[in-house]
């Protein structure tokens, strides 16, 4: 494996000396949600993985995937890493590859944020920008990036269907969400593109749960309108209708990521009510974040409320809103959308 560390350093970069940026990931503030914890009586605390260097949660994602390509010998020095992403895959990926010598190809559909556009761009991603296609047809992102490492030799990160990413948060999210709450953990909400943080927290919470010989936290799907997972939960229909304008989040596929997760019950949230809880965020509590963490949110008050005031709940603040400015914080685009544009935004 290529670190700078010894493997016995804790990987919490944010509290103890960092060699590179792969040492930053991950150790991410918890942070209690005074107002939805206020409205329901519970403790509802949000993991802050809008603060990982890149930016979002995928960091967690990217960094396992290239160290469990590392370690199975598949990913040389100098090499080239290829994927198909909304975005914040692609920039965890860059970021790594930047501190550990790779080169990184990043396929996307334009439909996605210009700020991740831009972001990447910056960082030195050979981005190549696709139409936005469903996974069915062979223009998808996902199929693209697919032939592009098949025609060059480059690595796959394949983020949807390669295990390691969810095996990534079992070894880190979950255990730090366990130990950042004393071990009392009621329920977890969390939205899906690949499943990888929904079912590695999930299997991670339930690792610690079951050493702890104490009942495991209840595990609900937020899943915004456009996705199939919702049904698939509640009914196995994975059928789907509606839209979202949240990015990376919604499947209308079980990944591989997803096959065999805990997952106990679904929300599905509409944009007007996560819109409601990022603007709460920003306004009450100055947290800045993106669309999934609004569906998050928004779940988890609504499992909060179903299980009754003195409930402990986590979620994740999967990225932060600068990511969108040009979209939720956007008063044009909001109208377009038929959304509603709140009265401090409309200046
Ligand atoms: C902002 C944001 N939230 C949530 C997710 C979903 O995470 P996962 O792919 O682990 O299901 C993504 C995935 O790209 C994302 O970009």
């Amino acid at each position: 494996m290529m670190t700078s560390e010894p493997d016995s350093l804790p990987r919490n970069g944010w509290t103890t000396t960092s060699a590179d940026m792969p040492a930053a990931v991950g150790g991410t503030p918890l942070i209690r949600l005074s107002r939805a914890s206020d409205a329901t009586g519970c403790d509802i605390f949000g993991k802050a993985e809008f603060m990982n260097p890149g930016g979002s949660v995928k960091d967690r994602a990217a960094l396992a995937i290239i160290e469990d390509a590392e370690k199975r010998g598949v990913l040389k020095p100098g090499g080239t890493i290829v994927e198909g992403t909304a975005g914040n895959t692609g920039i965890g990926i860059t970021l790594v590859a930047n501190a550990r010598g790779y080169k990184s190809v990043i396929v996307m559909p334009e439909t996605q944020s210009q700020e991740k556009i831009d972001f990447l761009r910056m960082i030195g991603a050979d981005l190549r920008l696709v139409p936005a296609k469903p996974y069915r047809d062979q223009g998808n992102y996902v199929h693209v990036s697919r032939r592009l490492s098949e025609e060059n030799g480059w690595l796959w990160a394949n983020q949807f269907d390669n295990v390691a990413n969810r095996e990534g948060h079992r070894l880190t999210t979950g255990p730090e969400i366990w130990e950042q709450m004393g071990g009392k953990v009621d329920a977890f909400t969390c939205a899906c593109g690949t499943g990888g943080t929904l079912a590695g927290i999930g299997f991670g919470l339930n690792d610690a749960a079951e050493a702890a010989g104490v009942a495991r936290p209840k595990i609900v799907l937020a899943d915004p309108e456009g996705s199939g997972l919702y049904g698939w939960v509640k009914s196995g229909d994975l059928s789907v209708s509606g839209s979202s304008i949240t990015e990376g989040i919604g499947q209308s596929r079980v990944t591989a990521n997803l096959e065999g997760a805990i997952i106990d019950d679904a929300e599905r949230i509409a944009d007007p009510e996560a819109l409601e809880q990022i603007y709460s965020l920003l306004i009450h509590e100055g947290l800045s974040v993106g669309g999934s963490s609004g569906i998050n949110v928004a779940a988890a008050i609504r499992v909060a409320r179903t299980l009754g005031p003195g409930h402990r709940i986590a979620t994740i603040l999967c990225d932060g809103g600068a990511r969108y400015q040009s979209k939720l914080f956007n008063p044009e685009f909001l109208r377009s959308k038929d959304l509603p544009v709140p009265a401090w935004l409309d200046r």
